[in-house]
C-alpha cells in the first residue's frame, strides 16, 4: 500500500488502536499525525514516534486523507474549529458512529470525497473488523485507499446502503464489548467456583479464541451445527444451553443490537 500522509483528529481509543495497528503493519511513523486536544493521549502517540499536535487545523492542513476520530457529540465542535480549512484535495474518512455523509457534507463543505468507516478496536491487534460506505461518487481509487488503510488492520466489509451502518454498528463496531460482557460473566461465575483470577482468564480467553478460529476455519459449518458439536446428548453442555434458553438467550442478544441501532438512528438525528 502506498503510504499517505493521514491524520487523525482525536486520538482516543478507537484512534489508538487503528494507528498502533498501522505502525504493528510497518506503516511509517513520520507519515502519521494524531491531533488530540488532551496532552496525555498525545503522550501515547509520540512515544510511537508519532507526530502530535493539540492543534486540529495544523494536522488537517498536513494530511492527504484526514480520519475524523472525535465522538459524534463532538462533530460540530470540530468543524467550527477546522473551517478554514480548504479540503478539496483532500479525503475524508469519518469513523464516528451515527454522523452521516449528508451532515458531513454539511459540516466540511469543502469536502469533496468523504467515506465512512465503523471499525472496532481488535484493530489493535490486526483482527479489526471494519464496515465502510461510501457514496456513489467517490472514485475507486479513494475507496481502494480506505479499504486497504483498514485491511492493514483487519477485514472489511462494503455496504451499499448507508443505513446499514448501523446495523454494522450492532455487529462489529460495539460487539467487542458484547464478547467481552460475556467473558466477565464467565469470569465471575469461575471466580465463584473457586478458580483463581489467571486461571480463569487463560480458559475463558483461550477458549473464546479457538471458538472464533473455529468459525473462520470452517466457513460452511453453520454456527448451529459448530454448537451442536459440542454438546453431547444429556451431557454438560446441554444442562448449559437449557439455563441460556430458559433466560432467552437469543432474545435478549437480539434486543440487545435493536437497542444498539436505535440509538445510533437518535444519534444521527441528534448529533
Ligand atoms: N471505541 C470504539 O470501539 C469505536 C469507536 N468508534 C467511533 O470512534 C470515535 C472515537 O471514539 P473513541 O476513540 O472511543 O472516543 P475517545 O473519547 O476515546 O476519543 C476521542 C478523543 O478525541 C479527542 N477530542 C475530542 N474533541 C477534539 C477536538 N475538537 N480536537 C482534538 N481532539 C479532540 C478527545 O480528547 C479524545 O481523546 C467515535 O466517534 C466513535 O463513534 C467507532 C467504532 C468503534
Ligand atoms: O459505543 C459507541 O458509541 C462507539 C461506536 C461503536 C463502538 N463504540
Amino acid at each position: 500500500m502506498s503510504h499517505k500522509f493521514l491524520s487523525f483528529i482525536g486520538g482516543g481509543n478507537m484512534a489508538q488502536a487503528i494507528v498502533f495497528g498501522l505502525l504493528k503493519q510497518g506503516y511509517p511513523a513520520d507519515k502519521i499525525t494524531v491531533c488530540d486536544r488532551n496532552q496525555a493521549k498525545r503522550e501515547l502517540f509520540t512515544a510511537q514516534g508519532v507526530r502530535v499536535t493539540p492543534n486540529a487545523q495544523t494536522a488537517a492542513e498536513q494530511a492527504e486523507i484526514v480520519v475524523l476520530a472525535v465522538k459524534p457529540q463532538g462533530a460540530a465542535e470540530l468543524a467550527q474549529t477546522i473551517s478554514a480549512v480548504n479540503f478539496s484535495d483532500k479525503f475524508l474518512i469519518s469513523i464516528m458512529a451515527a454522523i452521516s455523509v449528508k451532515k458531513l457534507t454539511a459540516l466540511f463543505p469543502t469536502v469533496r470525497h468523504i467515506v465512512r468507516v465503523m471499525p472496532n478496536t481488535p484493530a489493535l491487534v490486526s483482527a479489526g473488523m471494519s464496515g465502510l460506505f461510501a457514496p456513489p461518487s467517490v472514485p475507486d481509487e479513494l475507496k481502494r485507499q480506505a479499504e486497504s488503510l483498514l485491511k492493514a488492520v483487519g477485514k472489511i466489509c462494503w455496504v451499499e446502503n448507508e443505513s446499514d451502518m448501523h446495523s454494522v454498528t450492532a455487529a462489529s463496531g460495539s460487539s467487542p464489548a458484547y464478547f467481552f460482557l460475556f467473558m466477565e460473566a464467565m469470569q465471575q461465575a469461575l471466580l465463584a467456583m473457586g478458580l483463581n483470577n489467571q486461571q480463569a482468564r487463560e480458559l475463558i480467553q483461550q477458549s473464546a479464541l479457538g471458538a472464533a478460529k473455529m468459525a473462520i476455519e470452517n466457513p460452511q459449518t453453520p454456527f448451529t451445527v459448530l454448537r451442536e458439536n459440542v454438546t453431547s446428548k444429556g451431557g454438560t453442555t446441554a444442562a448449559a444451553l437449557v439455563v441460556f434458553n430458559e433466560r432467552q438467550f437469543a432474545q435478549t442478544v437480539q434486543l440487545a443490537m435493536q437497542a444498539c441501532v436505535a440509538r445510533s438512528q437518535e444519534m444521527e438525528k441528534l448529533f
